[in-house]
């Protein structure tokens, strides 16, 4: 645990907005007393959703796509730090694990350039390096009965997320996947658009749905690949129920539940899949948010529900009058998933 950088007391109050008769989160999320041990702390505390930042570009940069996601924590945590805590959903509820300390690996990117293939390889070293991190802070979170809500960071954390979760329960587990991309693609080395198929490869992901694919960004090969596993890969694509409306939404959520809900699963957002949102792979095409903030709700009522992460959101990348969008966002993300799965716990 000694790459976590918590997030203290202090760093709390210094976020939170503080107005007179009103009670944000940040007065009443848990943080980490310092000097206590993060996991042992967290185990006799009764917060059942821990929060943890990967604050890290590498993943996306390894995968020729464009750095700024790792702005997204910081951004998640004021926002979220200025939500309301009322009858609806409690502070209380959230413990802040903190953030990963990737400040070494990202100064050592800065100058490498995709292009070079000595320096595309040391990218997928750090990357796994990162894997192994996430890995071991999310089996140490789904060990002790907690939910990770984990903000990324690119795609790539899925990988570790899987992992983690998957040693924990000591089983493979499913996940779904509300993303524009498979993120299913070839073992070339790791990146932001492979992490699923990397932790199908090991043995660590069972079944997978992916929901809102754009069939523009989804290649042939990837397509061909799927068809052969349909019985643990499925997917539907954005234009086959928001274009062509062969499909309906809300019926499609109950189907993919079905095919993932025989075990443990995965939340996964990939906020690249709504319009307007600045990103990597930044859209003006795709489902509204209210219709992603339905299936965070729809996916966390459950009992399988496992963990939930938010990636690839880049408020860097966005305009500087409104960066603090993404984080609201992730926020609203965030609070939907505790108050659909405080109904069934
Ligand atoms: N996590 C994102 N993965 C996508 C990114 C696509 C892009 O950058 O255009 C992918 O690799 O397919």
């Amino acid at each position: 645990m000694e790459k976590i950088i918590p997030f203290t007391i202090n760093d709390l109050a210094k976020i939170t907005n503080h107005r007179s008769g009103e009670i944000k989160f940040g007065e009443k999320m848990i943080t980490v007393p310092k000097g206590t041990d993060p996991i042992a702390f967290l185990k006799t505390c009764e917060a059942k959703y821990v929060l943890f930042g990967i604050p890290e570009d590498i993943g996306i940069r390894a995968n020729f796509g464009r750095p700024g996601a790792a702005s997204a924590w910081d951004s998640a945590i004021k926002s979220i730090a200025n939500i309301q805590h009322n009858r609806f959903c409690k502070g209380s509820q959230l413990a802040i694990l903190g953030q990963l300390n990737v400040s070494e690996e990202m100064k050592e990117v800065e100058h490498l350039d995709f292009n070079d293939i000595d320096d595309r390889s040391k990218l997928s070293q750090l990357v796994e390096k990162i894997d192994k991190d996430v890995s071991h802070i999310i089996f140490n979170i789904v060990k002790l009965g907690k939910i990770p809500i984990v903000i990324g960071g690119g795609h790539n954390n899925a990988y570790g997320n899987i992992k983690g979760s998957a040693l924990a329960k000591g089983k493979p587990i499913n996940a779904i996947n509300f993303d524009a991309h498979s993120d299913f693609r070839i073992l070339e080395g790791r990146h932001s658009g492979n992490g699923f198929s990397y932790a199908y490869e090991e043995g660590f992901l069972k079944k997978y749905f992916i929901f809102g694919l754009h069939e523009n960004y989804t290649s042939k090969s990837v397509l061909d690949i799927i068809k052969k596993i349909e019985d643990r890969v499925r997917y539907n694509t954005y234009d086959n129920v928001n274009i062509r409306k062969e499909k309906e939404f809300n019926q499609e959520m109950t189907q993919a539940l079905e095919f993932i809900n025989d075990d443990f699963y995965g939340v996964e957002i990939d906020l690249d899949a709504i319009p307007n949102i600045a990103c990597s792979a930044m859209t003006l095409s795709g489902f509204s948010v209210e219709q992603l903030r339905q299936f965070v709700s729809f996916f966390a009522k459950n009992k399988n529900a496992t963990y939930l992460h938010i990636c690839e959101g880049a408020p860097d990348l966005g305009e500087e009058k409104n960066n603090h969008l993404i984080g609201k966002l992730i926020g609203y993300l965030v609070t939907d998933f505790i108050k659909a799965y405080q109904q069934i716990v």
